[in-house]
């Protein structure tokens, strides 16, 4: 695997070629040695017939080119053939690290957009056609440096002024084209083009958005937002498309200053007899391969965009540190302060928190408080900026827990993809959050794809997902890894007796195990052996329920709101 430093460069880019097989790499290469070195010998054929070499010199010019283009021919459909193995072998790869992933880390955003470069390319190009780019480019440089070679067999300055010149003006193309701030950048197709992307894919989703479009009358306003955010898109391009043609004014410049400067001196030893007319051709011919590297080519897009997702591959498959050892199932949280990046202040500040092995914490607060952050603090899917964080390995189920559209059986399996269960283990975990039912209603049972997009899928309700996602925690702890389950809403979606049913049986089912709960849902939070509310970033007030209502305090008023909008009749 290669440093931080080096991803995505051309070295690292290049050693990608091996993944594709000597079978695809023998053909590639010897097509791209072809193509290089062909360009540069077909000038001594060339120099002989021009000097009077006649029909051995006429044949062998006309064999070496039809070879070079032959090769330079099939060296593309050779290299995209290298660059699919490469990539299939790097999908493979990453999904299996991906398999492998504990589900926080899984459903963390940015590993997330990892997988999605990793797996999809950016902007059409992949890690495999960037190191197959690599190769071109190296082939490309192989012909320029053997024509300046020949140039300065005859001249010994010329081919290094000329080469020189031609590899500036081949990096200058490059930074205007797709270097850092470039017209064609990375960070430029960010944001804007994903917003407009958004937009435009909002249309077309088969799920929520399409109901609330039609519903609300959305079409003009999407399309109206999609222009504007085209049009954000593409000014800044526009303004740098111009300076690039301007830019490219002065490559060009430089180019014919170059290529009449070759020549004029070619000619001027010509003319003094110092050249013949064969070797002058040759010359030639050496000049304008020097000068085809530096007008350089659509490999550079491939390199540049190719360099992204390659660099989402090393994240992906570095070795992700070893997991916290399966603790207690306590959790101690000391002066925790943590800011997410760029956020003007702090989410907690100076937090204290134990949490004791088999203890029953649940965790409320305003919408906004912190209490999913606090989650991902002591799952340690985020480390604080501040104090110190002691875990206990834990499964989780989030808010917005992911829905594989993957079969019921993968769909809880993924709790711990190491963990060998049976289908009575997935079975098991069903049921510890009444889900048995399910079965009943899906063709394949456990089989079935949870996804409308195959014929034989089935998607299900919410409160139908998220007992799938407690079940997939539920098989992580009866694997054996954790000690402690973490659940944020675990039963938003349900109705009440499914919530209280759900309930019951996970506290049965975790008794001895450390439960901590986030709920706005106090019916469910009062039956907790202590409750944690956050408030400005701090703990507000812990105890138990009782406790906590004799204080009178946030706690006892938002129980009471909420009992009163349950038990309120209408006049
Ligand atoms: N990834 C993020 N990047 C930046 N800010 C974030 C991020 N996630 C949450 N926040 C901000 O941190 C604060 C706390 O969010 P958090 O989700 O922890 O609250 P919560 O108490 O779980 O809220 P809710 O009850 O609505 O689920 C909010 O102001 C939110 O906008």
């Amino acid at each position: 695997m290669v440093s931080a430093r080096d991803a995505g460069g051309p070295l690292a880019l290049a050693r990608l070629l091996p993944l594709a097989g000597m079978r695809l790499l023998a053909p590639f290469v010897v097509l791209g040695v072809g193509a290089a070195v062909l360009g540069p010998l077909s000038t001594v054929p060339l120099g002989r017939l021009v000097a009077g070499g006649g029909f051995g010199a006429l044949s062998a010019l006309l064999l070496m080119l039809l070879a070079q283009e032959l090769c330079t021919a099939l060296r593309e459909p050779a290299g995209a053939a290298v660059a699919r193995r490469v990539d299939g072998v790097l999908r493979a790869r990453v999904r299996a690290a991906a398999a492998a992933m504990p589900p926080a880390r899984l459903e963390d955003p940015r590993v997330q957009a990892d997988l999605r470069l990793a797996l999809r390319g950016h902007r059409g190009r992949t890690a495999g056609a960037a190191a197959v780019a690599v190769a071109a480019e190296a082939g490309r440089l192989a012909s320029a440096v053997a024509g300046a070679a020949i140039l300065s067999v005859h001249v010994w300055w010329l081919g290094t002024a000329a080469l020189a010149l031609s590899v500036a003006q081949n990096r200058r193309i490059t930074t205007m084209l797709v270097g850092p701030g470039g017209v064609d950048s990375v960070g430029e197709a960010g944001q804007a083009r994903r917003r407009a992307d958004y937009l435009a894919d909002l249309a077309g989703e088969p799920g929520g958005a399409a109901k609330e479009i039609r519903v609300f009358g959305l079409e003009a306003f999407l399309v109206g937002r999609y222009v504007a955010a085209m049009r954000a898109y593409l000014a800044p391009r526009v303004r740098r498309r111009r300076s690039v043609v301007r830019g490219y004014g002065w490559v060009l410049g430089i180019q014919a200053v170059s290529a009449c400067g070759t020549f004029a001196v070619l000619s001027v030893h010509a003319a003094a007899g110092r050249i013949g007319a064969g070797e002058l051709a040759g010359c030639v011919v050496a000049a304008l391969l020097v000068f085809a590297y530096g007008a350089g080519g659509h490999h550079m897009f491939d390199l540049a965009y190719g360099a992204e997702p390659y660099r989402a591959v090393t994240r992906l498959l570095k070795p992700v540190p070893a997991p916290p050892p399966a603790g207690t199932g306590g959790f101690h949280l000391t002066g925790v302060t943590f800011t997410y990046p760029h956020a003007p202040a702090p989410v907690l500040e100076h937090l204290d928190l134990q949490v004791r092995p088999g203890e029953r914490l649940a965790i409320v607060g305003r919408n906004g408080a912190g209490k999913t952050t606090l989650a991902k603090l002591l799952t340690g899917l985020y480390t604080p900026a501040h104090g110190s964080a002691t875990t206990s390995r834990a499964a989780v189920v989030f808010q917005d827990f992911v829905r594989y559209p993957l079969p019921l059986r993968d769909n809880v399996r993924l709790g711990d993809p190491a963990f060998d269960g049976t289908d009575a283990d997935v079975l098991a975990a069903l049921a510890a959050v009444d889900a048995l039912d399910l079965l009943h209603t899906l063709p394949a049972g456990l089989d079935t794809p949870l996804s409308r997009a195959f014929t034989s899928g089935r998607d299900l309700s919410g409160g139908q997902w998220q007992k799938v996602a407690l079940a997939r925690a539920v098989y992580a702890m009866n694997a054996g890894r954790d000690r402690a389950l973490i659940v944020d809403e675990p039963t938003a979606h349900l109705d009440a007796r499914a919530e209280r049913e759900v309930f019951e049986r996970l506290l049965h089912h975790t008794r001895g195990r450390t439960l901590v709960l986030i709920s706005h849902r106090f019916a469910t939070v009062r039956r907790a052996d202590r409750i944690v509310v956050l408030d400005g970033g701090a703990i507000a007030e812990q105890g138990g329920h009782a406790e906590l209502m004799a204080a009178g305090g946030h706690y006892a008023h938002w129980y009471r709101l909420q009992a009163d909008l349950i038990t309120r009749s209408d006049p």
